[in-house]
């Protein structure tokens, strides 16, 4: 809703209501409609504040009302109203005003803004465009150039840049409702023709038709299979081609094409499961609520590798005092220039202090004593590992959590190494740890509640979205990589290239294909796990060789490994690449003739397979193994899988996450070609549908919502 209130007797103040951040529900728009009458026909009141309660202005539409049938009045003509208004209107922005809180303020004569105000137009990171005369209003505002690039990215303004841009009239550092008051004042009884947005001229340049082509091509080329970028840029291109009228009408026209788009279902639907993740619970029934994190002051980082590096930045820069230990001298200095320079070029970017003072380095273990919090980052090596824990329980004070940044490693087993196991938890940073935002937080059967709500809070503290997951090989977003990475493997054998398999899943909006990735991140990363579990036998021959424990095994990763080929940094693997260390991925002769070669070694016939084909085996084996996560209850639910997957796998976010795209797909259809494939690779376990995307499709594919209803109730797999 939105109260009214009469302020120095001359002016109305319209507040918006509706906890956390004043959307623009049914109730809400009818209430500024209401209140703005009133304002208007209340002969004392000559001009109109329009604030937000609690500090924020508005954080725009009511996302959580786009799925029902649209009540109230449409927030067209309430803004229409808002302009055509005889009285001037003053919108006082704190907080937020995003989207069509955004929009809301363009129709208000004049805005001023407290200095810490975010402003954006957000809506295609929901799958939307502005609605509400954004596309129109902006670009007469501030022209096509800065308003292309400000819709087309949704990014949040700051109220400086605002300022600068001319997007707000005044900047204040203190109440923007006081200073929007005084301000209303001192404009009352002014003509307000040139206030008017909706009323100047169509943006004019000649070179508008270079721009709109150049932004075009860019949104075609980062988009990766979004339209709502595409569509935004079509909406904002009406701007100059129509008058405003005509454009309104092309805005809704395009407005509506996404607004009932799978894309922006799955989008919005991400939104909130982003926000989900943080209400976290496990099965033992330790829930976000009920654990309250340990206060953390100072941390400490045990190997300072690309990922221990990583970790100490992300730590300083949230603010705490970071011991950094590496225990070989040479690469302690390494270390410290190299994160250094991380720290500062981080601090150039995001426009903070340096973060450098807030590292101490040595090369005792010892210097850990005192930490609140202590992240081993040493080598994936489980013995390794499981030395350093049992060094920390004996150095560390009491209450120290423990953490361990692992891939996959059993977490349970390190915190057998301790006196304190339920201080142990998982943190699984992503590499670069210090820019990716995904930080898989592992609980085993005996970490406490507190240990994990810690380590969530941890995860927050440094801007990442910390994801809850039960202690199993892999966690969630590897153990669902494994069965994904097979079925490329086997792709490849049965006739494809890797720059098909790639290509396909490019096509479907993934940033990389599997090889690319494969290559990237090294391909002696998952040879040394094979190893360690006993799969990579070398020379092996006949049909031994591509057999593991009676299940298909296709020994090609292994087979390059042999031949040095680690990927980017050896300059050959599943591509070429100019030097070692190179970053252009092209396509390699060598490898063609290798597969070949090897096709001919063990009787394979290739074969032409079609682009659904690659796509459905690959994504529906990942998707398969993401339901067996669920009925383990190793993930809460679909949310949480989603989010890692895009977040830390690269899927598109138009698609919402592997979980979300199965419902989209439908579940009796991902169930029906899981089983074809089954019946065609018996011998793939990762292909045998799980019995939970069985249940569900027997129950008529409910809604992603409801399907933690038909999970058992889970238990650690340990
Ligand atoms: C036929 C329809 C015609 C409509 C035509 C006009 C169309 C207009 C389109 C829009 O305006 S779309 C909405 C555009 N706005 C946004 O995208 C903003 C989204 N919100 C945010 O970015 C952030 O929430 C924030 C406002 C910057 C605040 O961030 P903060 O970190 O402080 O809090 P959160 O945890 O993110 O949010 C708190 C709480 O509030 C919920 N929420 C936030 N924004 C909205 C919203 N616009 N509608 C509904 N709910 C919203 C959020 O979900 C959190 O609640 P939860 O219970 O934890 O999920």
């Amino acid at each position: 809703m939105a109260f009214y209130s009469r302020v120095s007797g001359s002016v109305g103040v319209i507040t918006l209501q509706n906890p956390p951040v004043n959307a623009l529900s049914a109730a809400v728009r009818q209430g500024i409609v209401d209140t703005m009458h009133r304002a208007l026909s209340e002969p004392e009141v000559k001009s109109v504040v329009i604030c937000g309660q609690n500090g924020k202005f508005c954080g725009g539409a009511d996302i959580r009302e786009f799925g029902a049938n649209m009540r109230g009045p449409p927030l067209v003509p309430m803004i229409h109203l808002i302009e055509a208004a005889e009285k001037p209107v003053v919108a006082a922005i704190e907080g937020v005003a995003l989207g069509g809180g955004l929009e809301l303020a363009l129709g208000c004569h004049y805005r001023i803004a407290h200095s810490k105000a975010r402003l954006g137009l957000p809506e295609v990171t929901l799958g939307l465009l502005p609605g509400a005369g954004g596309t129109q209003r902006l670009p007469r505002l501030i022209g096509v150039p800065a308003a292309l690039e400000l819709i087309t990215t949704g990014r949040h303004a700051t109220a400086a840049e605002a300022l600068q841009l001319g997007i707000v009239d005044e900047v204040t550092d203190h109440s923007a409702v006081d200073a929007a008051v005084k301000f209303a004042q001192s404009v009352a009884g002014k003509s307000l023709d040139a206030r008017r947005i909706s009323t100047y001229p169509r943006p004019r340049s000649p070179d508008l038709a270079e721009i709109f082509e150049k932004a075009m091509k860019e949104v075609r080329r980062s988009a990766r299979g979004a339209i709502a970028p595409v569509t935004c840029v079509q909406a904002v291109h009406a701007s100059v081609t129509l008058p405003y009228a005509k454009g309104m009408e092309r805005e809704r026209e395009l407005f509506s094409t996404l607004f009932t788009s799978g894309q922006a279902h799955a989008l919005q639907y991400y939104f909130f499961a982003q926000r989900a993740v943080s209400r976290w619970s496990t099965p033992s029934g330790a829930r976000w609520d009920t654990s309250k994190p340990r206060p953390v002051h100072k941390a400490a980082v045990i190997g300072l590798g690309t990922m221990g590096r990583g970790i100490s930045v992300s730590l300083a820069q949230a603010g705490l005092s970071v011991v950094a230990v590496e225990t070989q001298e040479k690469q302690l200095l390494e270390a410290k220039q190299a994160v250094s320079g991380m720290l500062e070029r981080s601090a150039k970017r995001r426009g903070v202090p340096l973060a450098d003072d807030k590292i101490k380095y040595n090369c005792s273990v010892q210097a850990v004593a005192d930490a609140d919090l202590v992240i081993e980052a040493v080598f994936e090596d489980m013995a390794l590992k499981k030395t350093i824990f049992q060094q920390l329980s004996g150095i560390c004070k009491p209450g120290t959590l423990l953490c361990t940044n692992t891939s996959g490693l059993d977490i349970d087993e390190l915190a057998s190494q301790t006196q304190s196991p339920e201080l142990v938890v998982g943190m699984h940073f992503f590499a670069p740890a210090h820019v990716m935002k995904l930080l898989e937080v592992v609980y085993g059967p005996r970490s406490s509640p507190e240990a994990l709500a810690t380590a969530m809070e941890m995860g927050k503290k440094m801007g990442k979205v910390s994801v809850a997951v039960g202690n199993c090989r892999g966690f969630v977003g590897n153990r669902m990589l494994k069965p994904y990475l097979e079925q490329a493997f086997f792709l490849l054998e049965e006739g494809a290239t890797p720059e098909q398999v790639d290509q396909v899943l490019e096509e479907f909006g993934f940033a990389m294909g599997v090889f690319k990735v494969s290559d990237l991140s090294g391909l002696d990363v998952g040879w040394k796990v094979r190893k360690a579990d006993g799969l990579v036998v070398p020379g092996s021959t006949g049909k031994s060789a591509r057999i593991r424990g009676g299940s298909r095994y296709s020994p090609l990763g292994d087979l390059l490994c042999e031949q040095g080929r680690f990927g980017q940094k050896t300059g050959r693997g599943w591509y070429q690449y100019d030097k070692p260390g190179g970053r252009v991925a092209k396509p390699d002769p060598w490898l063609h003739g290798f597969l070949e070669e090897y096709r001919a070694r063990h009787g394979l016939v290739a074969r032409r397979i079609d682009h659904q084909e690659m796509l459905e085996r690959c994504l529906y084996a990942l998707i398969n193994e993401g339901f067996q996560i669920l009925q383990d209850g190793i993930a809460a639910g679909p949310e949480d899988i989603d989010v890692i997957y895009v977040l830390g796998y690269g899927w598109p976010r138009h698609r919402g996450g592997p979980m979300f795209y199965a419902g989209l797909v439908g579940l009796d259809k991902v169930l029906e070609r899981l089983e074809h494939y089954h019946q065609v690779y018996p011998d793939v376990l990762g292909l045998k549908p799980c019995s939970l995307i069985r249940k569900l499709a027997a129950s008529s594919s409910p809604p992603i919502h409801r399907w933690r209803e038909f999970i058992q109730k889970p238990r650690s797999q340990l």
